[in-house]
């Protein structure tokens, strides 16, 4: 589990090597969505008191968060997260069984962790559109049947199936917003006096115009779009020659192409951004006086 951009040597802050992982993570994200589009919504997995068996057992959350629970649990004593680059959705996790792998100390220390926006607009706006497909293929299924009832219309039974896959795409929705901390520990090294005055004088917007790079953002919009195109389609193959993909023009029936864009463009750059943001906001908490002046003074790290 632990991310090798750390463990390989090389700088872990290089900015093109933390876009490549960035990069990388889009695939994971895409294919991820490819599978949780193939089941209905389920919107009562996203929703607190709708299992009885889950009260008697405790709990109070959603089937989801206890997914996210039980997952982090056994992952927690697996020390996945003592790595920088992982962050848990769940609270109060027990200690690892084995000791801890000594990571360099890359990262400023910081409590950022946006996990709690990541489930919300997640469940409350993701979910529903990408499985908007399945979903009406299974209300027609239920009508051509004689089952009538909204609520049934979007609940096709599968909570285990896609609770597991929409663990697996909180997940990796988290690790890429989140290395948003070493693209910030990055930009603010190679450049500190130009961002100490808007820490030291808490000031958001300036942040956040220094941080943000509208070319990368474009070009990264573009090729979510063709990746989740080409991902999407059904390759078929005759005579060993691959032929056009069979499917929609922007894809196929496998995911809702602008919908993975929408993601990227309303929520995860965004929050991207919000980490950047918030954790330039504490670089400089503990500091001297004395070691402010000298990061104004030089690009060195303190
Ligand atoms: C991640 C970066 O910082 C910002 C956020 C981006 C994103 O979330 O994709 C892209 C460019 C920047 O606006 C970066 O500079 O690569």
């Amino acid at each position: 589990m632990q991310s090798q951009n750390f463990m390989l040597g090389g700088d872990p802050l290089s900015l093109d090597r933390i876009r490549s992982v960035l990069t990388r993570l889009e695939d994971t994200i895409i294919f991820s969505l490819i599978e949780r589009a193939q089941f209905a919504h389920n919107p009562r997995i996203y929703q607190r008191g709708w299992f009885k068996e889950l009260n008697d057992l405790g709990f109070e959350g959603s089937w989801l968060e206890w997914f996210l629970q039980e997952t982090e649990t056994f992952h927690a004593k697996a020390r996945r997260y003592t790595s920088p680059d992982e962050y848990p959705f769940t609270a109060d996790l027990p200690k690892p069984v084995l000791p801890p792998l000594s990571f360099p100390k890359i990262l400023y220390p910081n409590k950022v962790n946006v996990n709690p926006s990541i489930l919300s607009f997640y469940t409350c706006a993701i979910v529903p559109r990408i499985t908007r497909r399945a979903t009406l293929a299974l209300a027609a299924l239920k009508r051509s049947n004689g089952i009538i009832g909204d609520e049934e219309f979007e609940d096709d039974g599968n909570y285990g199936s896609a609770a597991t896959i929409d663990v697996e795409v909180v997940q990796a929705i988290s690790k890429r917003v989140h290395y948003g901390k070493f693209v910030s520990e990055s930009k603010f090294l190679e450049d500190p006096s130009a961002f100490i005055p808007y820490i030291v004088k808490p000031n958001r917007k300036a942040l956040e115009d220094l941080i943000t790079k509208p070319e990368v953002e474009r070009r990264l919009l573009v090729r979510l779009q063709k990746k989740a195109a080409t991902y999407a389609q059904d390759i078929a193959v005759e005579n060993d020659v691959m032929v056009n993909g069979i499917g929609k023009a922007n894809g196929s029936d496998k995911i809702d192409v602008d919908g993975v864009v929408d993601l990227y463009e309303s929520y995860i750059i965004p929050l991207t951004k919000e980490v950047e943001v918030e954790y330039l906001l504490h670089r400089l908490d503990g500091l001297s006086q004395e070691d402010i002046d000298k990061l104004s003074k030089k690009n060195s790290p303190i």
